[in-house]
């Protein structure tokens, strides 16, 4: 039993074990928890009024969901970070996917470990105003599963807003797993007292992966947290012409590579025509995708991400999409979002932005 959750076998009318009256009232005769509350001591617990007392540095904590993996959530919130760490704002990115954590390789700091002062244990930090802290710095062998069961994964999501020393942060980026599972009611349970932003939610334009954005959705609005918004990731295939691999001719099954041959004609006949950037959708969105689910829901939908290789090849990488303007067509998109996030929510932030 967390500290202070009324446990699911109470009784009717339990007064939660915080109360004074916990163990003794009335509508305790009989409950199995009656020892246990009677004699525990009262109080809020003394954990979360240590988290409370780190995150009073921490200006905006933003939660990164998505109903579905693999849909390009820690993507973003790496990219998300260095965006903001770009404008010179003080950033913390915070994994807590604790069974498949990718942030270390998505911000270039695999291999790094975490180094413990007086103040608590310190970011890995990517640049000075970017630092990183993930239960992958930890792991002695980054091929060996994490098999913890739900109260040990709090722990560490405890210990992680506990024990972090961040100092002064604009903005907190909190990675969590897909789904809706113990580490998001974790996660939500321990900052509720110092105040979350909201969360953004990434998805891919397909029903498949809205149905479970809507749970994120219902999810949030359950437990309080607002919805910043939803990002439509992966939102058809768009490169330039000229950075096709294999343009192939399939006849009954067969192949033929006439990658060279293409690109030779173009080069001779139509130069111009390379740099023509090629967008085929991949994922059906004839439904609407995310911009109609958003409607209907009632949050506000903030942007498509394009499938861009360059954007895969920065995160395998661990690079900033927005450095060498090497993601042609996914870091404008990008960018877009993060400067519609600024001006509906932060916008008071962008005043003070060098
Ligand atoms: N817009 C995009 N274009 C190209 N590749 C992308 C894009 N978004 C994400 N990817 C790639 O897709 C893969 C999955 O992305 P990512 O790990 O961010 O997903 P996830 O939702 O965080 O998954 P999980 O929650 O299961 O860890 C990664 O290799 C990532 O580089």
């Amino acid at each position: 039993m967390e500290n202070g959750e009324i446990p699911e076998n109470a009784n009717e009318h339990c007064p939660g074990p915080q109360s004074e009256s916990a163990g003794k009232s009335d509508a305790c005769q009989g409950c199995p928890n009656q020892e246990v509350c009677a004699t525990a001591p009262k109080g809020p617990d003394p954990d979360l009024v240590a988290i409370a007392e780190r995150m009073a540095t921490v200006k905006h904590k933003i939660l990164v969901l998505s109903g579905k993996g693999g849909v390009g959530k820690s993507t973003f919130s790496a990219q998300l970070s260095f965006a903001l760490a770009a404008k010179d704002f003080q950033v913390g990115l915070l994994d807590i996917d604790i069974c498949g954590p990718s942030i270390p390789k998505m911000l270039g700091l695999e291999g790094q470990d975490i180094h413990q002062s007086n103040l608590g244990w310190s970011p890995v930090y990517v640049e000075s105003n970017l630092g990183v802290m993930s239960i992958g710095f930890m792991l002695p062998n980054p091929d060996e599963a994490v098999i913890w069961r739900g109260p040990r994964k709090n722990g560490l999501i405890k210990q992680f807003l506990k024990d972090v020393y961040w100092g002064e942060l604009d903005f907190l980026v909190v990675d969590a797993p897909p789904g809706t599972s113990d580490e998001h009611i974790s996660i939500v349970q321990f900052l509720q007292a110092t105040g979350i932003d909201g969360a953004i939610i990434v998805t891919t334009p397909q029903q498949v992966s809205l149905i479970d954005v809507r749970k994120e959705v219902s999810f949030c609005k359950k437990v309080g947290v607002p919805v910043l918004g939803v990002v439509e990731n992966m939102s058809g295939l768009c490169q330039p012409l000229k950075d096709f691999k294999f343009l192939k001719m399939m006849e009954n099954g067969e192949h033929t590579d006439l990658t060279e041959k293409v690109m030779e004609y173009m080069r001779e006949k139509a130069p111009e025509m390379l740099d023509l950037i090629a967008a085929s959708e991949v994922f059906d969105s004839s439904g609407g995708g995310a911009a109609k689910m958003c409607t209907e829901m009632g949050v506000p939908f903030l942007g498509k991400v394009p499938l861009d290789p360059q954007l895969c090849k920065a995160a395998e990488e661990g690079k900033s999409c927005f450095a060498e303007q090497k993601c042609l067509t996914s870091a404008p998109a990008l960018k877009n979002i993060v400067e519609k996030l600024m001006t509906i929510y932060w916008s008071e932030e962008m005043s003070g932005e060098q």
